[in-house]
């Protein structure tokens, strides 16, 4: 790994910190090792800025303007209006740059709102970070993290600062991401006198705290690190999901159509001899009405909005695009504790090796956790069974526990003398067990005994008791970093065991989920036996639980067939959790992963949608985009019902474009070859484009029928060209209709452009309420937001043309006869549209899709 040289940030922060010892860069920060008051650290904010990425984000109006104004086609109508008013034409001019103005406008306004709630919503949810400050130990979000402060970094946090190490005890940091380090990097403090250089007490910003704890001194925050930017699992990523993919490249489709059109009508008007300036002006107004310019703000404002409708139902949204993948999700995965069972583990009994009830084995297994435990469920509980069971006892060594080993280790002095315990998954910890304790009697472990203890175990998992087994060793050497070699020998002391109780909403969460299309999957650490009761009591009749063992043998193939027809997963390690999602999805499933601690960080990692709780480690929160407030599957399932909502309401936009709007703008471009004058002046093309976006403001508040949420739902191109090949045909021969007749009926070229402004107004405008929906019209009411924006951007559009106003747009108020005979092709269109919608509305959306080239989202660790 190379350091830059130039390591230096503004306030005077430390260059180059590894070169220096403890005492130096105490000195240089000017403070001490016992943390900073609230004061200090106030300062030191100020002075050193928030600890996060600088480039944050967020982006000022006057940004957000200036890139939508250099747009091209912002950039061309601009010029086109001040060309028009150069020459003459300063009310055609002035309306363009008036049109312009709004629609920016609009389009920031509502983007601007729409990003600002969902980063509100993000923010509280932020990572927080353990501190020292006026000499108590405090929780703080992360970006409140100074240099000088002393840091508390255990197994499973996310390292919120750059920092020296000045104590630690067996940590152990995932620095993967940073340097490109696969295994954990051990950390200890500096040997006293060193002059520093030695990175094994260096803290990264934004590497993960594996195994262990430490206590640390900030010394580099936010940008000022040594990583920089690259630290950036603590910003929270925002990339784009398929979904947005998709809706990208249906937007450049549409913009290479329009560019092909408009070169096409220009060339014709050039080559026929008409007028220049006004001759592009009509071309680009085309083009402003064929590029779907609102798509963005529209996915925007609906995924913010259906952000925001979540964190009602008690889920934060942290990825906005993550709410299209709920959506689309088939498959869920989910951890057991916690999600199917209470969080609320509970110690149910401690029995010795013989059966009998003892509580030697909890009084153990207690001070091990209480000296040299971790913070997931069992060593609290095991803590909250024994308040006081480390009293007279002190801590010597210690390995922490380990996911692929199943056991955790302490030395200690205590009562006895110095003692080595383990504890852990019995299996596990029975194999490195050789002797046995019957009250104050050691003898060697017979084979029946072991046999004995293997039957209670089941039959306690029968009765949903998960057991850990706890064994000890007499220890009189000194103090060691324990390995392997300690850890045998060793005296099987019993079992402690735990009731993990189901949640009451569990059962009917998992129904409703199944009746939406979303199988689920428990992906277990536990014993196979405790996961199948557990998933019996909450209607999931595992019939087979595969083994981690027994994955471990299948090869990726054989693993993706197998988990097809398997619900329930146990005493998996942390790589067979990504693994399962990476086969699940190899088969086409969209796949979700639910799950709170390290071991689930991979799984969050690889699966499409990944969810957590609040109070799951930080690496799992850092992995997750959402964060469950209320650890329940009911509230998944709400969730899921919120993303196809939100999908379906973008579909209503993006199939409104495909029915009326597109079809109108061709038209419009093939009757200006037909016709001696214009069809319609720029300026009106560009108010139609104006009113219309207008009309759709209201459509992220839109209901969605249980019909249109029922089935997973994802983009579907096939679909929406049938859609399109029904309804686009459909709008051009109602446009040759009213062509027709305004032709028939003699209409002044002004009468004739302000009959069809009104007439495409209304049929682009209304549509929507047929289409909106697979009910009839007035069986699904829709949402008052759609009706209001909708109805007045029509009732402008129809009254415009009679006001004062009409005449500066080069609109003439049409004679009666033909006002009617437009209300009637109007009519007569929607009409049709009702009845044809059965065939362009089937199967509008697939419920799977293969994906071969699915490869995670970029970006992501
Ligand atoms: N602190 C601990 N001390 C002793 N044993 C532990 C500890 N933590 C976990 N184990 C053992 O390791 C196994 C797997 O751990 P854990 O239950 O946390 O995995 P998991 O996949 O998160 O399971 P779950 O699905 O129940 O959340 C446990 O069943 C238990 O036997
Ligand atoms: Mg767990």
């Amino acid at each position: 790994m190379e350091m830059s040289d130039t390591h230096s940030g503004p306030g005077g922060a430390l260059a180059q910190f590894w070169t220096l010892s403890v005492e130096e860069v105490c000195g240089r920060l000017g403070c001490g090792t016992s943390g900073l008051t609230a004061a200090e650290a106030a300062s030191r904010l100020e002075r050193f800025g928030p600890n996060r990425d600088a480039e944050s984000r967020r982006e000022g109006w006057p940004r957000a303007v200036l890139r939508r104004l250099l747009e091209p086609l912002s950039l061309i109508l601009l010029s086109a209006g001040l060309v028009s008013v150069v020459t003459g034409d300063e009310v055609g001019g002035g309306i363009i740059v008036a049109i312009l103005t709004l629609s920016i406008g609009l389009d920031t306004v509502q983007e601007g709102q729409a990003i600002r709630a969902a980063e509100v919503l993000r923010q509280s949810v932020a990572l927080k970070a353990e501190v020292l400050r006026d000499g108590a130990s405090l929780q703080i979000d992360v970006e409140q993290v100074v240099p000088g402060d002393l840091l508390r970094v255990r197994a499973g946090d996310i390292i919120p600062a750059d920092a020296l190490v000045l104590d630690a005890a067996a940590f152990t940091a995932g620095e993967a991401a940073l340097t490109g380090e696969p295994y954990p990097v051990e950390k200890r403090s500096p040997t006293a006198g060193s002059k520093g250089g030695d990175t094994a007490s260096l803290l990264y910003r934004g590497a993960v705290a594996l195994s262990g704890e430490a206590t640390a001194l900030a010394v580099g925050t936010g940008r000022n690190t040594v990583f920089g930017a690259a630290a950036a699992a603590l910003a929270g990523p925002q990339e784009a999901s398929p979904f947005q993919r998709d809706l990208h490249a249906f937007g450049l489709t549409i913009a290479r159509l329009t560019l092909g059109l408009v070169v096409v009508v220009l060339a014709a008007r050039m080559i026929v001899g008409r007028d220049l300036l006004g001759s592009l002006l009509f071309a680009v107004a085309l083009a402003v009405g064929l590029t779907p310019e609102l798509l963005p703000m529209i996915t925007t404002v609906t995924l913010s909005r259906g952000a925001t409708r979540m964190a009602r139902r008690k889920v934060i949204v942290k990825r906005l695009a993550s709410i299209h993948d709920l959506g689309a999700m088939t498959v869920l995965c989910t951890d057991k504790t916690g999600t199917l069972t209470a969080a609320e583990i509970e110690l149910n009994r401690s029995i010795a090796p013989d059966g009998a009830e003892d509580s030697r084995p909890v009084r153990l297994a207690a001070a091990a956790a209480e000296l040299g435990g971790d913070r997931g469920a069992l060593d609290e509980a095991l803590r909250k069974s024994l308040p006081d069971s480390a009293t007279g006892w002190s801590l010597k060594g210690r390995r922490s526990f380990d996911f692929s080993r199943r056991t955790g280790a302490i030395l200690a002095n205590g009562p006895e003398g110095g003692i080595l315990i383990l504890k852990g998954a019995p299996e596990q910890v029975l194999a490195l067990c050789a002797r046995t304790r019957t009250g104050a009697c050691v003898q060697p472990i017979e084979a029946e005994m072991r046999a004995a203890v293997q039957a209670r175990i089941r039959s306690l998992a029968g009765d949903g008791l998960r057991s850990i087994a706890v064994a000890s060793r007499p220890w009189t050497k000194g103090a060691v970093e324990l390995g392997a070699e300690d850890e045998r020998d060793l005296i099987f002391e019993g079992l402690c065991v735990f009731a993990d109780p189901p949640k009451a909403t569990a059962r009917s969460a998992i129904a409703r989920l199944a009746k939406a299309g979303v199988s689920l999957k428990i992906l277990s650490g536990d014993d196979p036996a405790v996961v199948q009761h557990v998933a019996g009591l909450v209607g999931q009749d595992a019939v087979t639980v595969l083994s981690g063992d027994e994955v471990a043998q299948l090869s990726d193939e054989a693993l993706a067939v197998k988990i097809q027809t398997v619900d329930a997963f146990g005493r998996l390690a942390p790589d067979q959790k990504s693994r399962i999602v990476r086969a699940l999805q190899a088969k086409g499933a969209i796949v979700g992963f639910l799950g709170d601690g390290i071991n689930d960080a991979p799984a969050l990692q690889a699966a499409d949608v990944g969810l957590s709780v609040d109070g799951a480690t930080g690496v799992a929160q850092a992995a997750a985009d959402m964060i469950l407030l209320a650890p329940d599957l009911a509230v998944v399932a709400d969730g899921v019902e919120e993303g196809r909502r939100t999908f379906a309401n973008i579909l209503k936009y993006v199939r409104m474009g495909a029915s009326s709007n597109f079809g109108n703008m061709l038209s419009m471009a093939a009757a200006s070859f037909v016709l001696p004058f214009l069809p319609m002046l720029p300026t009106q093309i560009l108010l139609n484009n104006l009113l219309y976006d207008l009309s759709e403001i209201g459509i992220p508040f839109d209901g969605v029928r249980a019909d249109g949420t029922a089935r997973p739902q994802v983009w579907d191109m096939d679909g929406l060209i049938r859609f399109a090949a029904v309804m686009g045909p459909l709008s051009s021969l109602f446009d040759a209709l009213t062509f027709g007749t305004l032709y028939g009926l003699r209409a002044t070229p002004e009468a004739f452009r302000t009959a069809w402004f009104m007439e495409s107004m209304a049929t682009q405008i209304l549509v929507i309420f047929v289409i909106r929906t697979t009910a009839r019209p007035w069986a699904d009411r829709p949402g008052g937001a759609l009706v209001a924006s909708s109805m007045l951007a029509l009732l402008a559009a129809l009254i415009l043309p009679f006001s004062p106003l009409g005449a500066s747009f080069g609109f003439e108020p049409p004679p009666a006869t033909t006002l009617a005979a437009i209300g009637a092709i109007v009519v007569a269109y929607l009409a049709t549209a009702e009845m044809l919608k059965p065939f362009a509305l089937r199967r509008d959306v697939r419920p799977c899709r293969p994906r071969a080239r699915h490869s995670g989202r970029p970006g992501r660790r």
